[in-house]
């Protein structure tokens, strides 16, 4: 279990991609490295061919960002790392420097457990070019994954239209850390529990389960079983009923349930774990209510997502609890989010910022220049549209137009004095220090519930979303069509 320790009792600083630290060490030989620039996180369409994201991993990002030092051990790492002639990777003056170097960026950031999309930035790193740097792949490690799996805990929540879903991901999770900060993600995006007992401990999530057919097959019956787990559990009663015969097994689960009955207590329900679901759980529902246990719950498992619950739903089955693991922990029809981390401006000698964007020979990759930030607009609770702007660049409250960053021919007009407004980048960091009160779980959870309900159900469909109105302020869609332009020069880009 070393590895695991020192894994987690570091500091995470070399949780990093090695180009970051030869890019370091080149900045800082060539003079650079104090040169301050701004990078921004953002991913460029919702995972799942959904409407929305839910951004989570910001926690994260503080305690990394809060604990970024060089120790002893990881200079001592990277001193003896050699070049193929012999010499030395990092001459010792620059991990002098490293051992020295104090986290001194500003970052603002979306909170966890806000509804994100397309193109807007998540967070926001000003600071010197080296300290940028060296955050962009630990920042993106944590972000992508999180945010990710919250996405996904929300679309399957939104499926089970509020009946509880039980998290039970934790045997088929991407290994340890996937599965801890998976269970942590999919407690944002609306999951009651996991059965992770670490992630409970870490992260005050709480634990919840029922039992596994081993513990039926121990027993010479299935009734003996369940009768052993009652004596044992008696208010925590979840017969698991499908070892044998599904129905025999509801019946069995009545059996015990009467004896609970005649102590005073009461069984919670029974679990499904294979067959058809639809055709059990209404079969199970009716054996329930006319054996007088019409409160008894019915949980459905078995490689359940969005559309399974969905269809399940449409099918009218009779099922009140969601045991959900392998498809939500490991995203599994979307492995990946695919947020990026780019440079959108650099400082000059003279003080001035210089806006900056990549080509691409796709338009949809060429990045959204400058110092922007980005604002929800409400009317009467509801989300109607997000700007990304130039901070330094008034915004006419009589009315703006908003342009799609991928498709210059759709705007939208906007009468800002109209809407309750929102800058959903909050400052974290200021010269490195933090200025951000840390919510709790619990918060963040309530928030991301807040955000959903803020989204037009439109947007929340699982297939085919209406899309929702995100869109670069005039200026900045100004700026970004000259910087374009610019760069291109005399080459059109058709070739
Ligand atoms: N009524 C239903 N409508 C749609 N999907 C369903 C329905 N009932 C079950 N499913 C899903 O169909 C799949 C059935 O899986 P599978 O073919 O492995 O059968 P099983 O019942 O798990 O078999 P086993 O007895 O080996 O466990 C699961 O993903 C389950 O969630
Ligand atoms: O199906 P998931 O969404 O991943 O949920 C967790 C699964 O893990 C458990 O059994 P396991 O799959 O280990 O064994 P089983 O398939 O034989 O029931 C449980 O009974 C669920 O089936
Ligand atoms: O408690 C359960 O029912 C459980 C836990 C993990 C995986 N599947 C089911
Ligand atoms: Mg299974």
């Amino acid at each position: 279990m070393k590895i695991t320790k020192d894994l987690y009792q570091s500091n995470l600083v070399l949780l990093t991609d090695f180009y970051q630290l030869t890019m370091a060490y080149a900045y800082w030989k060539s003079g650079k490295g104090e040169q301050e620039a701004v990078f921004n996180l953002f991913f460029r369409k919702n995972p799942f061919q959904g409407g929305f994201t839910l951004a989570a991993g910001l926690d994260y990002v503080i305690d990394f960002c809060k604990n970024f030092k060089f120790e002893r051990a990881d200079l001592d790492y990277l001193e003896v790392m050699k070049n193929k002639d012999g010499s030395p990777v990092f001459e010792p003056v620059f991990l002098e420097y490293l051992q020295n170097l104090n986290f001194t960026c500003d970052i603002d950031a979306v909170e966890e457990g806000t509804v994100v999309f397309p193109n807007a930035p998540l967070v926001r790193v000003r600071g010197p070019l080296i300290q940028c740097q060296l955050l962009e792949t630990t920042l993106l490690n944590i972000i992508n994954f999180q945010t990710l799996i919250a996405t996904k805990a929300a679309r399957i929540n939104i499926a089970a239209q509020g009946e509880p879903v039980l998290e039970f991901g934790l045997r088929r999770a991407q290994g340890i850390d996937g599965a801890l900060s998976a269970s942590r993600a999919a407690f944002i995006g609306g999951c009651t529990s996991t059965s992770n007992v670490m992630a409970g401990k870490l992260f005050g999530i709480p634990v919840a389960g029922t039992h596994a057919h081993s513990w039926i097959m121990s027993f010479e019956t299935e009734l003996e079983a369940f009768q052993a787990f009652a004596d044992a559990f008696p208010d925590q009663c979840v017969f698991l009923v499908d070892t044998y015969d599904t129905l025999n097994g509801v019946k069995n689960a009545i059996k015990v349930g009467e004896i609970l009955r005649s102590k005073g207590k009461e069984m919670i329900g029974i679990r499904i774990d294979s067959g058809d679901l639809a055709y059990y759980s209404t079969k199970a529902r009716l054996l329930l209510d006319e054996a007088g246990f019409p409160d008894a719950k019915i949980v459905a498992s078995n490689d359940l997502d969005e559309h399974i619950i969905s269809s399940l739903k449409s099918q009218e089955a009779d099922i009140n609890v969601w045991g959900v693991g392998t498809k939500l922990v490991t995203a599994y029809d979307q492995p990946a989010l695919g947020a990026v981390y780019k440079l959108s401006a650099i400082k000059q000698e003279d003080g001035t910022w210089e806006p900056k964007v990549k080509l691409s020979q796709q338009s949809l990759k060429i990045n959204i220049p400058g110092f922007h930030n980005v604002k929800r607009y409400f009317s009467r609770g509801k989300a109607v549209a997000d700007m990304i702007y130039l901070e330094d660049k008034e915004i006419d409250p009589k009315g703006v137009i908003i342009i799609d960053p991928n498709d210059a021919t759709r705007r939208k007009r906007l009468m800002p004095a109209f809407y309750q407004e929102e800058v959903l980048l909050k400052p974290i960091f200021k010269m490195g220090k933090l200025v951000y009160t840390i919510p709790s779980l619990a918060e963040i959870k309530n928030r991301a519930g807040n955000q959903l309900e803020s989204l037009d159900k439109t947007h929340k469909r699982l297939v085919n979303p209406h899309l929702y109105p995100v869109g670069l302020e005039e200026n900045l869609h100004q700026l970004r069509m000259e910087l374009v332009l610019k760069a291109k020069k005399f080459d059109n880009g058709m070739d």
